[in-house]
């Protein structure tokens, strides 16, 4: 689902919007043979080829004024309207690059918005210097008691390639009676989205190892 405009609203102007991946040079052609091998049917969530690309109408980027949220001054992303339990809401759309390489190495380690596509293959995403929506989603510590979204990997049947997308997370077991304005499945219009980012990026943030991967592990140790 999209909207017209070439860019969404409040997407900071010193970016590059993108609707399909940048690819660094650095991957080499059986990483991308493994990104671009569509995994067995029924296991990934499928995007059809005909799926509109750009600017999606049910998540809205938006500035965080709130000095108890623990990303105020920047930014998060909230629904545009309610969204069901298991929905898709937006694909992770970045760089994609290789953790073989010393040079993408050193280029990405750094950023906190960098997701795997294939750990073992050493292919991961990267929206820090580029990228869509999906960049805003915040993690739910500090913001909520837990998360509504999760990361989940898709095949986008008009690239032929595998990547990571946005979901609501699937109904919870016991939630159904409570449905109604109390539901607890689904995320209602202008509830902030919330996944996530696991326990790794926050060690990692507080002095912590990085995860760097399988490739890069090899590298760096010889
Ligand atoms: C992928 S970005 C999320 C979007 C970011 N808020 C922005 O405006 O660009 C990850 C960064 O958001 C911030 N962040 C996200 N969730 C957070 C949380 N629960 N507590 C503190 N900071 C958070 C951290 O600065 C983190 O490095």
């Amino acid at each position: 689902m999209v909207n017209r405009e070439t860019k969404p609203k409040n997407w900071p102007s010193s970016l590059p919007y993108l609707k399909v991946p940048r690819y660094s040079k650095n991957l080499t052609p059986e990483q991308l043979q493994l990104v671009r091998q569509q995994p067995r049917a029924g296991t990934v969530h499928v995007i059809p080829a005909n799926e509109p690309r750009g600017p999606t109408s049910v998540a809205k980027i938006t500035p965080i004024v709130n000095p108890s949220h623990p990303a105020n001054g920047q930014a998060g992303l909230l629904a545009a309207r309610d969204l069901k339990p298991g929905q898709l809401i937006v694909q992770y759309i970045g760089e994609l690059h290789s953790s073989c390489s010393a040079e993408d190495v050193a280029e990405h380690s750094q950023s906190d918005y960098d997701l795997w596509i294939d750990r073992d293959a050493g292919v991961a995403v990267d929206a820090s210097r580029a990228g869509c929506e999906a960049r805003f989603v915040n993690d739910f510590r500090g913001v909520a008691d837990r998360p509504n979204a999760e990361f989940r990997e898709v095949w986008d049947a008009a690239r032929k390639e595998r990547g990571i997308a946005v979901f609501v997370l699937p109904e919870r077991k016991g939630t159904k009676a409570r449905s109604g304005p109390q539901t607890k499945s689904g995320i209602k219009k202008g509830s902030e989205i919330l996944v996530s980012y696991g326990k790794g990026f926050w060690g990692g943030r507080n002095g912590g190892q990085t995860d760097a991967g399988d490739c890069n592990e090899q590298q760096t140790s010889s």
